[in-house]
């Protein structure tokens, strides 16, 4: 539009073609109140200071009976879902939008009105069309199925962001799984950082979701880390984040890292004693300060995030052996919480067996089992270094293996075939065909060398090889960080076997 004073000044234009473009400006807010559906205009504060006829039809739509009920009003408050406060704030107009509301869908402009000296003084809203469903359907078919695939996202993302586990998941009535709820439960009530201590498949994990779901912070997100998983080259990027322009390619637009993601709710760090001790001072800082510096950045960003730790190494002795920073210990070590291994719990048993049976049942479609008197005492037997992970493995094995709908010693000692026999009289026996079945199908934890065939050595060596890691995988329900632990090897020597035995898919 023209400046009114530019267009008084236009001298080089005729005298009838000045006058029309002098009349257009002037009459130009007349114009568009009369020929949109609706106007109105709204002050620096966002108050509704003026609307033309045309407005007031939306009214009663919007709930409101009088004029005196809406001019004069904060326009957020009486016009759902508007974003006149935004052009406000924004200075930039919104030529073209979809307003929705209780009053229906709109065809809408939004424009921000300056003085001569350019400052805001409030902004015009333009309803082009109401109800435009019927005209423009393509469009509003696009805008409903953005919307809806809008409110998916939302949905999955607070699914996400809901924890996945509560105390209530964590199964045991055992005097020390009590213990490790009571002091979990007075850890939630607090921002303190809390370190995790056990073996692996303790529960670990589990605990720190019903942490976070038990405490102040459940709804905001959960964030887990595991370290040993991330290459140790990528694990600065990974805690915080890179930013934009860092690198070139994929990655140009930047990337939050898990405290940015973590921001207002738990960061989860799981087997941190693999951490390198070149990221521990920056762990710590991030820790003690509560702010994290992108890849790339000089800027600071203020993060407020709990921080939950776990490890099944001991922490003490990695201090003393000078792999781990004694200061960012006592920072992680401000309540440590034990879990204790299955074996010294095995009062839990049948209650755990309860529930995971019932678990594996419902995810695979199976029918429900019973477990018999005698399995139990197969299972007691088992020195469970995998712990819960491994009770699962084992209890979906047996299922899979075996269509009974009683589940005996027998059927366990298939995927255990290295626990003793029970003593006689209690019916544990195995079935011979049973035993070759097992054979077939599950590594021997303690299979004894084919007598008959001598090989040659280094194809012994191998199969020896593929034997004990099978059975720590087995152990360790697939974990193979733990199951390179069992070995007394580094997960890099493991993953190395695995692709060179064929057992890269174990
Ligand atoms: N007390 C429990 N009740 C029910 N399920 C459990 C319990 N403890 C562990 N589990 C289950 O066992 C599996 C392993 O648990 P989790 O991952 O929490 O262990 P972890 O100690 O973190 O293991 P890791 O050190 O290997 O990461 C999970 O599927 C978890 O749901």
């Amino acid at each position: 539009m023209f400046p009114l004073d530019e267009i008084a000044h236009a001298t080089d234009l005729p005298r009838d073609a000045r006058s029309v473009l002098e009349l257009t400006a002037r009459s130009m807010f007349q114009l568009f109140a009369e020929t949109v559906e609706g106007m109105l205009v709204v002050d620096r504060s966002g108050r509704v200071v003026w609307i033309s006829e045309g407005y007031k039809q939306f009214l009663p739509g919007l709930g409101i009976s009088q004029e005196s009920d809406f001019v004069g009003h904060a326009v957020d408050e009486v016009v759902p879902n508007t974003l006149m406060r935004e052009v406000i704030e924004s200075g930039r107009a919104i030529l073209v939008d979809l307003l929705t509301n209780k009053a229906g869908t709109f065809l809408v402009s939004r424009i921000p009105l300056r003085d001569p000296a350019g400052q805001i003084i409030g902004a015009l809203g333009l309803v082009l069309m109401a109800h435009p469903e019927s005209t423009m359907q393509p469009l509003m078919r696009k805008f409903a199925r953005l919307q809806n695939e809008l409110n998916d996202a939302r949905k999955q993302l607070a699914e996400q962001r809901r924890p996945k586990y509560t105390f209530a998941s964590f199964i045991g009535a055992s005097p020390q799984v009590v213990e490790v709820k009571r002091q979990a439960r007075r850890v939630a009530q607090t921002d303190s950082s809390v370190l995790l201590l056990g073996e692996t498949g303790t529960g670990k994990e589990l605990l720190a979701h019903a942490i976070h779901a038990a405490s102040s912070r459940v709804g905001r997100p959960f964030i887990g880390v595991n370290i040993a998983a991330v290459p140790e080259t990528l694990l600065e990027a990974e805690f915080f984040g890179v930013a934009p322009g860092a690198y070139t390619g994929a990655d140009r637009r930047g990337r939050d890292g898990k405290f940015k993601l973590a921001d207002g709710g738990t960061l989860f760090l799981d087997e941190i004693g693999d951490m390198p001790a070149a990221l521990q001072a920056k762990l710590l800082r991030a820790l003690q300060e509560q702010e994290i510096e992108p890849l790339g950045s000089n800027q600071v960003i203020k993060v407020d995030v709990r921080v939950i730790a776990a490890t099944s190494r001991d922490l003490a002795r990695l201090v003393s052996e000078g792999q781990f920073r004694e200061d960012l210990y006592y920072r992680l070590n401000v309540v440590p919480i034990r879990l204790p291994a299955l074996r010294e719990r095995l009062g839990d048993l049948e209650a755990l067996v309860e529930a995971l049976e019932n678990e594996v049942a419902r995810r695979s479609g199976m029918p429900h089992r019973e477990v018999t008197p005698d399995a139990f005492a197969v299972l007691r037997q088992h020195p469970w270094r995998g712990n819960i992970r491994e009770l699962r493995n084992v209890l979906e094995q047996v299922m899979m293996l075996s269509d009974d709908l009683r589940l005996e010693a027998r059927h366990f000692r298939r995927v255990l075939p290295h626990v003793p026999e029970a003593p006689a009289g209690v019916a544990t026996e195995v079935a011979e065909s049973d035993a070759e079945e097992a054979d077939r199908t599950l590594p021997s934890v303690a299979a004894a060398p084919a007598p008959a065939a001598i090989k040659p050595l280094p194809e012994a060596i191998a199969e020896l090889e593929r034997q004990s890691i099978a059975a720590a995988l087995a152990a360790t329900g697939g974990n193979k960080l733990a199951a390179s632990r069992l070995l007394g090897i580094s997960r890099a020597t493991l993953y190395d076997k695995l692709t060179q035995l064929g057992l890269a898919k174990a």
